[in-house]
């Protein structure tokens, strides 16, 4: 359960976020549209553990977040917009990494790898370094990074900006799956599509955030 309560982010002087509250309760997919700069990315981050709240609180399943490495270890996962991939690494090496930390089994790791590569087409691309990989791809390996991790919260930021329509009715259905498998999923977006399919779907403007359709 996300439970976020009057939160809000500043940068200086610029209030990108600004008095927001909601809930989203596991196995529900709430999606945040708006113009550029509405504070979508803010918003995410904040409850991610990456950018600290000026006010209000961010609480996970009853833990209050403070900071990335914490929200991390709770099951926040973060896929960012703009990929967040290390580009000298392969796809498989990117995935790794998150699971490795988690100190689990080898094969176990192997195995959820290879689903999550599966699950957005790129099984064949796992041996590739990020960087030869293209826009789409790149992104496609950044959700399966995302989906590997089994997060009890996932946070997808324009994660179908680059795909095609196959790819993105393929991202969106992993990230309908991950909460039916009981996570709870915000998606920032631009796409109506992306939006209609989401169980709720909220609006960011100035940092404020109005409810097209309440969860
Ligand atoms: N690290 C930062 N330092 C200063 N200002 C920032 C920072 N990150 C974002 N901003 C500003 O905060 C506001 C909200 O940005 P944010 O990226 O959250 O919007 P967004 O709705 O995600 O936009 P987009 O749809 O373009 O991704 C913008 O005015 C942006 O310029």
């Amino acid at each position: 359960m996300i439970n976020v309560s009057q939160v809000t982010v500043r940068y200086g002087e610029l209030t990108a976020v600004s008095d927001v509250s909601f809930t989203v309760p596991p196995g529900f997919v709430l999606a945040v549209s708006g113009p550029s700069g509405a504070g979508k990315s803010s918003l995410l981050w904040a409850i991610a553990g990456a950018v600290p709240v000026a006010k209000g609180q961010v609480e996970i399943d009853g833990l209050v977040i403070t900071d990335r490495p914490a929200a991390a270890a709770h099951g926040v996962v973060l896929i960012p917009q703009g990929n967040g991939l290390a580009r000298v690494l392969t796809a498989r090496e990117n995935l790794s990494l998150p699971l490795l930390a988690e100190r689990k089994p080898s094969d176990e790791v192997e195995r959820t790898i290879e689903q999550a590569l599966a699950g957005v087409g790129l099984e064949e691309s796992g041996d590739h370094l990020v960087e030869e990989l293209s826009g789409g791809e790149q992104q496609r390996a950044a959700v399966a990074r995302g989906i590997a991790q089994q997060g009890r919260v996932i946070l997808a930021d324009e994660s179908t900006s680059e795909l095609d329509s196959t790819n993105r009715e393929r991202v969106l259905d992993l990230l309908h799956e991950e909460a039916r498998r009981g996570a709870a999923v915000v998606i920032a977006t631009h796409d109506p599509n992306v939006a209609d399919s989401a169980d709720g779907h909220a609006v960011m403007d100035e940092g404020h955030l109005s409810w097209l359709r309440r969860l």
